[in-house]
């Protein structure tokens, strides 16, 4: 048998390991695109029309689209055919070589919260510091390290822009966010095409618990949470999605907004998804800004290090809406 043969997605029903219960599965009702979540042209992204939008963005739905972003069409290509290569493996070769090195490679085996298995093989690394993480990335395809590192290069360029854009926005110091991200983790995802979409999902839906993630998506999938219902976010070639993470609702006392999102599978391609997310270092404390609060905007949220934040957040699971447990007033 070759390599794709023996892949466990190729089957012609979605076996019964993969099938959410009634409550999670996105059964057959048709998901609207949401052609509303802002594109954004960051050709000037410290101009204050630029910074207005994002604001907006983030407080409306936690999400936008960025391009002319600095990030070449070339480099964007290239990481994402890597990717596709190393997903093409065997699966004990690649959990072989994460274990050998350190990075986490979950198969559809990895079991969720939600008791069925996601439908998608992903793999995690941290990317920052670059010359010190790239030490323990894939070796295979040869070509991997030199790909993802030009690729991680781009993304910390644009999350810093984006992060200064965020701070002008709502009127905190130069670096105040850029300041605090010290942690980055990539995780890329392949998404087999799927027998029937309406009984699976390739992620269930969650908060990202980061300051922000960046996102590349080369087929449509992903799914946002708006008002209750959920909407698709549309692919634009070349273009990221960027989404406010959990850390930066609490940082801006609510004012943006972090949504909750899934990823839905198609019958006919599959789809490879590479996340940036930009986080704070373990220690670092989490509040809403001193220059956010005062005594007629009392901070919603209650001061917590990142680590402890993620550690409370734990009995709920990665994929279920952990922050909502976490402070006493709501959240959104
Ligand atoms: O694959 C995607 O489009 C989304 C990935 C994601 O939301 C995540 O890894 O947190
Ligand atoms: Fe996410």
């Amino acid at each position: 048998m070759d390599a794709m043969k023996s892949k466990w997605y190729n089957v012609e029903s979605v076996p019964e390991s993969h099938i959410f219960g009634i409550e999670n599965r996105p059964g057959n009702e048709s998901i609207p695109l949401c052609d509303t979540i802002p594109i954004i042209d960051l050709a000037n992204s410290d101009t204050n029309q630029t910074v207005d939008k994002i604001v907006q963005a983030s407080q409306e739905y936690g999400f936008f689209q960025v391009i002319n972003h600095g990030v070449g069409e070339d480099v964007i290509g290239e990481a994402v055919k890597v990717l596709e290569e190393l997903f093409m493996q065997p699966f004990e070769e690649i959990s072989k070589e994460a274990n050998a090195n350190g990075w986490v490679y979950m198969g559809s085996t990895t079991s969720t919260p939600k008791g069925a298995h996601l439908w998608r093989d992903n793999l995690k690394h941290p990317c920052h510091p670059l010359e010190e993480s790239m030490q323990h990335w894939p070796q295979y395809p040869t070509r991997y390290r030199e790909v993802v590192a030009r690729y991680i290069e781009g993304i910390r360029g644009l999350s810093l822009r984006v992060l200064q854009a965020i701070c002008e926005g709502l009127g905190l110091e130069k670096g105040y966010l850029g300041g605090m991200s010290q942690v980055q983790f990539v995780t890329a995802s392949n998404y087999p095409p799927c027998p029937d979409p309406s009984l699976t999902l390739g992620l269930l839906g969650h908060l990202d618990h980061s300051l922000i993630t960046i996102l590349f998506q080369n087929v449509g999938g992903l799914q946002v949470m708006k008002d209750g219902k959920w909407m698709g976010v549309d692919v634009v070639p070349n273009a990221f999605v960027v989404n406010i993470g959990t850390q930066i609702q609490i940082i801006s006392n609510g004012k943006l907004t972090s949504a909750e999102h899934r990823v839905v599978t198609n019958p006919k391609e599959g789809r490879t998804s590479i996340a940036t997310f930009i986080n704070p270092m373990p220690d670092c404390i989490i509040e809403p800004a001193k220059l956010l609060v005062n005594e007629a905007n009392p901070p919603l949220y209650p001061s917590l290090s990142f680590k402890e934040f993620v550690n409370v957040s734990k009995p709920f699971g990665p994929f279920t809406h952990a922050l909502q447990n976490v402070v006493p007033s709501k959240i959104n």
